[in-house]
């Protein structure tokens, strides 16, 4: 792991315009490099805050972009807890992101016919490579210390094969989901958590102070190569006792 990077500021009013700008400069990082930006997307309170900067700034060209998601409930497009469907209606059409560049499950399968769907369709992006290795994934945390959908205690956790796993019992509606496992994660060139809220405070110390032995979901995200950023807000980061960056206005990473 390049280090992890524990970043805290005032609100997600000052945290949102270095999320986007990290955004936009791996984007441009990536397309440099390899001639396309690979961006895995988690839901959650995230799709909000990402749609209003993203929005707020001068249009990217997202025409080399290509989305998939960390996780995806399941259930159809038009069911507010689709993921896919919200990013849809708030953000895709307006930053005219390419429908071929984005990776979206086949909701009409069963579970774990669509978990091995979506992994086939990762596949085909990523030929070659045994777990996909996306430029970077945004990732949120619920205060459970669950990370995509991954949850507290459950077997998914030890899954070292599949790149997407089925899960039927999700402890948070709806309980059908897909989601990344560790080791596609953990290849990620750039791993971004945003964290946010006084409800995530006493699991965001358990997770970045906890050690190896955490029980959290979160705190096994652990890039093997790439960067690993923590973005919280000062509510969020309310119990750390470690060192945190505070950057100043118009700080970018
Ligand atoms: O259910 C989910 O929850 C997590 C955390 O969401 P948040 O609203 O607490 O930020 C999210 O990252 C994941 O994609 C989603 O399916």
């Amino acid at each position: 792991m390049a280090g992890r990077r524990v970043v805290v500021f005032p609100s997600s009013a000052e945290l949102g315009p270095v999320l986007a700008h990290l955004v936009t400069s791996r984007a441009e990082k990536a397309i440099a490099s390899h001639g396309r930006f690979t961006l895995g997307l988690s839901g959650g309170s995230l799709v909000s805050m990402l749609r209003k900067e993203l929005l707020a700034l001068p249009q990217p060209d997202c025409s080399k972009w290509v989305i998939g998601f960390c996780d995806e409930r399941l259930v159809s497009f038009d069911d507010p807890e689709s993921t896919f469907g919200l990013y849809q209606n708030q953000l895709f059409p307006k930053i005219n992101i390419p429908e071929s560049g984005i990776l979206t499950i086949d909701s009409s399968l069963p579970v774990a016919e669509c978990a091995e769907d979506y992994a086939c369709k990762l596949k085909q992006v990523f030929p070659g490579e045994e777990f996909p290795v996306f430029d970077l994934l945004l990732l949120g945390m619920g205060p459970d210390g669950h990370t995509c959908s991954l949850f507290p205690g459950h077997p998914l956790l030890e899954e070292t094969k599949k790149i997407v796993a089925p899960i039927s019992d999700s402890p948070k509606p709806p309980p059908q989901r897909v989601t990344m496992t560790f080791p596609v994660v953990n290849a990620a060139r750039c791993v971004a958590f945003v964290s946010t809220g006084g409800s995530k405070a006493t699991v965001l110390k358990e997770v970045l102070e906890g050690g190896k032995a955490s029980p959290y979901p979160a705190a096994r995200v652990a890039p093997t190569s790439g960067e690993l950023f923590w973005l919280i807000d000062d509510p969020a980061a309310a119990a750390l006792t470690i060192q945190v960056e505070r950057p100043g206005a118009g700080a970018k990473l």
